[in-house]
């Protein structure tokens, strides 16, 4: 591995592979080689953690982590029964190419060990770009490296944490939306935007922020690069069917996750990049 820097240190989140811890003078954060995926944000201005990672988290390379940030590419959501869900970088081992103390932050860069893979034929180069301080910049950039166009999709599939999902209101999202449950139906917006059943929704106004809103503090998600924003929330009986997931952990999260659900096409030698701030 790389030299690191002072407020990086390797620590063992499992056997399967190891997790960078960073602690520099404005947040602390766990990101794991498994899937490049952050398992932990909390700025040390108010110490509140901004991600939800599930009690009965799996660590042993059989599926995603649940909860943190998954990094999905090059497709979105289910293909086919063959090809997994959200596509094959969140399931590989991500490798540390450079890692530096800013005087504002801590910028990491990953790559993981492959772009290919059954489902895509895309020849490309991808890096995802974290810079750790008073807010996240979650950057995840896709060059085409070939000779042909290709499309693709992707999502940085964030799972916030939220005290009480019964009040939670997400706020600054506005024009129609495609319901997953309902057969992919559209509807508009609800405003108050709360939560009181299984919510899968994309969101096809591409706003540029919204926030989560609880009693007393919010979080706030910026966007850039996306067509959609996704809200997922299992609810109970999803939740309770999933393995790596406990019956009430629906209430402690919220998925807020900056998409191209719609396809963005990128020529050779051009990068997409799509960018999530957390805050
Ligand atoms: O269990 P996974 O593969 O991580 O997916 C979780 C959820 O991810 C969301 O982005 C999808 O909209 C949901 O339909 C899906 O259930």
């Amino acid at each position: 591995m790389i030299t690191l820097p002072a407020s990086i240190r390797v620590v063992n989140k499992s056997e399967l592979i190891d997790a960078l811890h960073i602690d520099n003078q404005y947040a602390h954060a766990t990101i794991s080689l498994w899937g490049a995926h952050i398992l932990s944000y909390a700025p040390k201005h108010d110490g509140r953690e901004r991600l939800f990672l599930s009690e009965k988290v799996l660590f042993d390379g059989s599926k995603s982590i649940r909860g943190g940030i998954p990094v999905c590419w090059p497709w979105f959501g289910s293909r086919d029964d063959e090809l997994q869900a959200h596509g094959y970088v969140r399931t590989q081992p991500w490798q540390l190419l450079s890692a530096t103390d800013e005087t504002d932050y801590t910028e990491l860069m990953l790559s993981p060990e492959t772009t290919q893979g059954a489902g895509f034929d895309g020849i490309a180069e991808l890096r995802l770009t974290i810079r750790i301080g008073k807010t996240m910049h979650v950057s995840l950039s896709t060059k085409n490296v070939g000779e042909e166009t290709f499309t693709y999709n992707a999502a940085l599939h964030s799972y916030f944490a939220v005290d009480d999902i019964y009040h939670t209101e997400l706020k600054g999202l506005s024009g129609i939306y495609s319901d997953k449950p309902l057969n992919w139906a559209e509807f508009e917006t609800p405003s108050p935007y709360l939560f009181t059943s299984e919510t899968d929704r994309v969101h096809l106004n591409p706003v540029e922020k919204v926030s989560i809103n609880q009693s007393n503090v919010s979080t706030v998600i910026q966007s850039y690069g996306h067509d959609s924003l996704v809200v997922w929330n299992p609810w109970s009986e999803i939740a309770t069917s999933m393995i790596d997931m406990d019956n009430d952990g629906y209430q402690k999260m919220l998925c807020v996750e900056t998409a191209v659900t719609q396809g963005v096409t990128v020529n050779p030698q051009q990068t997409h990049t799509l960018l999530q701030v957390i805050s």
